[in-house]
């Protein structure tokens, strides 16, 4: 049995994939005014993009604890690693708060059901060194632009499988962030407030950009009434939900793909004018041709599509550089090619009914092929300087 002088609060951010959870914790790094912060990431995809993305992030401290849980439908058995590892950070003495990314097709009253009522493998009650605080849901105003139709006044009843997963998560929330309002013109922005204002009545609500809100609102808040927002949801054994129901209902799938050679610049761009629209969700890194130095980085949620370049491949560091970052980055070793050291194509695609033969053969006609001429001049992913 531990004794805990005090217990660890729990913020669990949840929002439908490319909401901007991950762009909140890294916000919330970066200003977490002296704690020491756990976070839990648990991701849909077989990698977790989120986990190295934190990790990554300067914000990151030497004082934070971060768990990757991978594949995270939050199915009985991921429940069960959901609550081993928080319970694992809450009797670490090592931090202050714990901060929880669900993955994006996950019910926020399922995370809440399984800190709520969850018992470690060993049978320890979680609640005895923490307890959940504050749940947060971040809702993608330019996804739901598409998805929700204008009605009379009303939201449209008729939600296709990813609609609902939305509306549970912005039903079951403490506080809601409406994100992504640059991408909206002020009617638009007000249509949808007015929307998701009569699915959540009661949550702090609070309009966002790139998930920016102060530390306080989303924070050891004390806003979560355990008993009182699980009954509202007439759950009379919360811990039901914790099967295999929700997967195939949402009929939602992701795949990895990956390759040891570059995309032709131009192929690639092109394949992205025909973007397959059952594709929610894409992120990763992704190597070209024409710019062997560079990390380009992806993140799609929706119609929304960022390529950034973030960096450049270890690669091409010196090498005493190259041998310091192996000591640095545990799992380096792991992908590091002989010819072509850490480049590589690495996109996770998360989507409902996606053809994955069809995508992988498409993308694989992107690559680059042997001694084929390239025009760098015409590159549509150069930087202009
Ligand atoms: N324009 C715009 N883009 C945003 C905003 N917030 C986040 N993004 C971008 O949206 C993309 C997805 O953001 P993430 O924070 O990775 O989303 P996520 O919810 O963690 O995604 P999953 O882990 O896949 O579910 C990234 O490219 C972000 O930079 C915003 O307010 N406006």
């Amino acid at each position: 049995m531990v004794f805990m002088t005090k217990k660890i609060p729990i913020t669990v951010i949840s929002g439908y994939l490319g909401a901007g959870k991950t762009t909140l914790i890294l916000h919330l790094l970066k200003c977490k005014m002296d704690k020491r912060v756990g976070i839990i990431v648990n991701d849909l995809a077989a990698i977790n993009v989120d986990h190295k993305t934190i990790v990554n992030s300067p914000y990151f401290s030497e004082a934070d604890r971060i768990i990757p849980i991978s594949d995270g439908t939050i199915s009985t058995s991921h429940r069960q690693k959901l609550v081993d590892a928080l319970y694992d950070l809450a009797t670490s003495d090592e931090i202050d708060l714990i901060l929880v990314e669900s993955s994006g097709v996950v019910q926020p009253d399922v995370v809440a059901a399984s800190i709520v009522k969850g018992k470690t493998s060993t049978t320890q009650e979680l609640k005895s060194v923490c307890y959940l605080d504050t749940n947060v849901t971040i809702v993608d105003g330019f996804r739901i632009l598409q998805q929700f139709l204008p009605g009379q006044g009303e939201y449209n009843q008729d939600f296709v499988a990813s609609n609902q997963l939305i509306v549970n998560q912005i039903e079951f929330c403490d506080v809601l962030l409406f994100n992504k309002i640059d991408l909206l013109t002020l009617e638009q922005k007000n249509y949808l407030q007015e929307i998701v204002r009569q699915m959540q009545p009661t949550a702090q609500f609070y309009e966002t950009k790139f998930s920016q809100i102060a530390v306080n609102k989303v924070l050891q808040t004390h806003l979560f009434n355990a008993k009182k927002s699980l009954d509202e949801l007439n759950l009379s054994d919360p811990l039901r939900l914790l099967n295999h129901a929700h997967e195939t209902q949402f009929k939602i799938n992701s795949f990895v793909y990956r390759r040891r050679c570059p995309f032709h610049p131009q192929r690639f761009n092109s394949w992205l004018d025909h973007w397959p629209p059952e594709i929610t969700r894409c992120k990763g890194v992704m190597w070209l041709k024409t710019q062997p130095a560079r990390v380009f980085t992806i993140s799609q949620s929706g119609r929304a599509m960022d390529i950034i370049p973030s960096g450049y491949w270890i690669a091409t560091l010196q090498e005493w550089e190259i041998k310091k970052m192996f000591t640095v980055r545990k799992n380096l070793a792991a992908i590091w090619d002989k010819e072509f050291g850490d480049r590589m194509i690495e996109l996770v695609f998360i989507g409902q009914n996606m053809n994955k033969d069809q995508i992988m053969h498409d993308l694989d006609t992107c690559l680059y092929q042997s001694n084929e001429p390239i025009d760098d001049v015409n590159d549509p992913f150069k930087l202009k300087h």
